[in-house]
């Protein structure tokens, strides 16, 4: 395939040695300074955008408008899923999107689905998240805690909602699942959800050793998305239900 990287920082880097050793080729890479143009997707394959929450809404409009293929890992832009989704279909679109595209958070996904229900019935245990990235990270929470919460929340039915203390565009009051979201110097990305009660707490994990697990989910679904039509993600994938 003939991919164009939209954004070349850490993760623009990692997927371009996952694409060479896959035998794909990249044809062109968009950065701050040199933003996407019409001569840079000419005859390509896919667009990968791990970019930037402030530019991936406009990266996003710019595929589409061309008809490139796109996946997209930038996270930050849940607020205008439903704008995005609404260009896809109507004008014949594809698209994988994730929040996440590792194999092993996408198993953790399911792991968490399943606690919550096991969890429903006992009261007395207090769901809570966090998640720890590293300091350059420019959003807060992570999509992946959003995408958790957003599970948790359909399962369990003790909060309606969630908020981040670091987050002030969502308020604390009412009845809302805490992410907490650390920062910490070059930590890959690793989420805790926690059950707590007076007399113990039941937490799992998931902690990313490095970027390559995202990477390589990324240039999965390029080759995946080759000829469909739609919005996907990871889970379709996977074909994780
Ligand atoms: N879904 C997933 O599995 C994962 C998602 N992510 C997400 O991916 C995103 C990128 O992460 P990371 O690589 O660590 O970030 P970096 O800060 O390392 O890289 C961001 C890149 O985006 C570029 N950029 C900025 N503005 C534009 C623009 N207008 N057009 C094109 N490119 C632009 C920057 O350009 P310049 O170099 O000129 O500054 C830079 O190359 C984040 O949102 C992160 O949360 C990260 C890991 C996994
Ligand atoms: O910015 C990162 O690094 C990561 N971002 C994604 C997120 O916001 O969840 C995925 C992963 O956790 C790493």
């Amino acid at each position: 395939m003939k991919i164009v990287l939209v954004g070349y920082g850490k993760m623009g880097k990692e997927i371009e040695k996952i694409l060479v050793s896959r035998g794909h080729e990249v044809i062109g890479k968009a950065t701050k300074d040199n933003p996407l143009s019409s001569e840079m997707v000419k005859n390509v394959d896919a667009a990968i955008d791990f970019s930037t929450p402030d530019s991936v809404l406009d990266n996003i409009n710019f595929l589409i408008t061309h008809k490139i293929p796109s996946i997209i890992g930038t996270t930050g832009w849940n607020e205008s899923y439903d704008e995005v989704k609404h260009r896809i279909d109507t004008e014949d679109g594809a698209m994988v999107h994730a929040s996440n595209f590792s194999v092993g958070v996408n198993l953790f996904f399911k792991l968490n689905e399943q606690l919550a229900k096991l969890m429903e019935p006992y009261k007395e245990y207090t769901p809570e998240m966090t998640e720890i990235h590293h300091t350059e990270k420019l959003d807060a929470p992570s999509g992946t805690a959003i995408s958790l919460a957003t599970d948790l929340l359909q399962n369990h039915t003790q909060f309606n909602d969630w908020y981040c203390p670091q987050n002030d565009k969502k308020s604390k009051s009412g009845n809302k699942l805490k992410i907490e979201a650390v920062r910490e110097h070059d930590v890959k990305g690793t989420h805790t959800i926690s059950y707590q009660s007076k007399i113990d707490t039941i937490s799992i994990t998931h902690e990313a050793h490095n970027r390559e697990g995202f990477a390589l989910g990324a240039v999965i679904s390029a080759e995946w998305i080759q000829n469909k039509k739609g919005i996907f993600t990871m889970k379709d994938v996977l074909a994780l239900s």
